[in-house]
């Protein structure tokens, strides 16, 4: 069995394939080292012999979780680096090293899928939009902050926004002009989620007219999904290039 992990700013994706091709076993969406573990340890007949890994926290944070998947399964682990180019793609940054990796294998596993242009936005707690071109030339992209950053900018720096986690889900069953805090500041920040999409879509057609795929991941894609018709939603894609930057013999 292989373990896949996308440790994110926010939470840590896990899944667990099985011994015959691909088939997912177990997976999950968690908050802490210790509660992947407990997740784990919770799969019947779990027998990992393999782990492959990206991170976008620190090498210490990174390196702790390491040690601890190590010493709990005595699984070896194999990390994701930063490349120049893999898979037909080139990275498009300065400093390729400094790009972000769970964006560089969003981009592997999109212009696999796509065998084509394609645009990977990807909703985290960051938001970040990359372009590859036809060619595999990755030509750059932008970050702004995701929803969980901009709600939570607006609670810690006004004295009156104040709500719970209930309130804010309820509040996105419309995006009418909100008539509570509540349904004023998430459909606002939604709103400035679907413009950046636009934003980045226009650009993209100014590059390739019609002609290129459009990929949505992270946790949330669907905020954005219904303005983008022929897009491609894609949880996964992380792990569709983090298989294909670590390949297990
Ligand atoms: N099943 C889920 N578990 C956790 N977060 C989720 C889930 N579905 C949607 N979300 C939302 O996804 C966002 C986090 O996305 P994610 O891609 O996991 O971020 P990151 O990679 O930065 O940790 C949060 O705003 C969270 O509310
Ligand atoms: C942009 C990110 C913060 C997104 O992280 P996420 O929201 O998925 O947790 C991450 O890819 C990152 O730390 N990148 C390094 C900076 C860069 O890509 O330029
Ligand atoms: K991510």
């Amino acid at each position: 069995m292989i373990l896949e992990l996308d440790c994110g700013n926010s939470f840590i994706k896990w899944r667990v394939l099985g011994a015959d091709v691909g088939r997912v076993v177990g997976e999950g969406v968690v908050d802490s080292d210790l509660a992947l573990l407990e997740g784990l340890k919770g799969l019947k007949g779990l027998a990992l012999k393999h782990c492959r890994l990206v991170s976008v926290r620190t090498a210490e944070e990174t390196g702790a979780l390491i040690s601890s998947l190590t010493e709990a399964f005595g699984v070896s682990v194999v990390c994701a680096t930063p490349a120049r180019e893999m898979s037909g793609v080139r990275n498009g940054y300065e400093e390729f090293e400094r790009l972000g990796l769970d964006r560089w294998l969003a981009m592997l596993g999109g212009f696999h899928l796509a065998s084509g242009a394609c645009l990977v936005l990807d909703f985290g707690t960051a938001v970040t939009a990359d372009f590859v071109a036809r060619d595999g030339e990755h030509l750059g992209g932008f970050i702004c902050p995701g929803m969980p950053l901009m709600r939570n900018q607006l609670r810690t720096h006004t004295r009156r926004i104040r709500y719970g986690d209930l309130a804010a889900e309820r509040a996105l069953e419309s995006l009418v002009p909100g008539r509570t805090t509540v349904e004023a500041v998430e459909r606002g920040c939604v709103l400035m989620l679907r413009g950046f999409v636009q934003a980045q879509l226009d650009l993209a057609r100014s590059y390739w007219g019609e002609d290129f795929a459009v990929f949505l991941t992270g946790g949330d894609a669907d905020l954005v999904s219904e303005i983008v018709p022929g897009a491609r939603v894609v949880p996964d894609l992380v792990f569709v290039g983090l298989a294909m930057a670590c390949p297990l013999s």
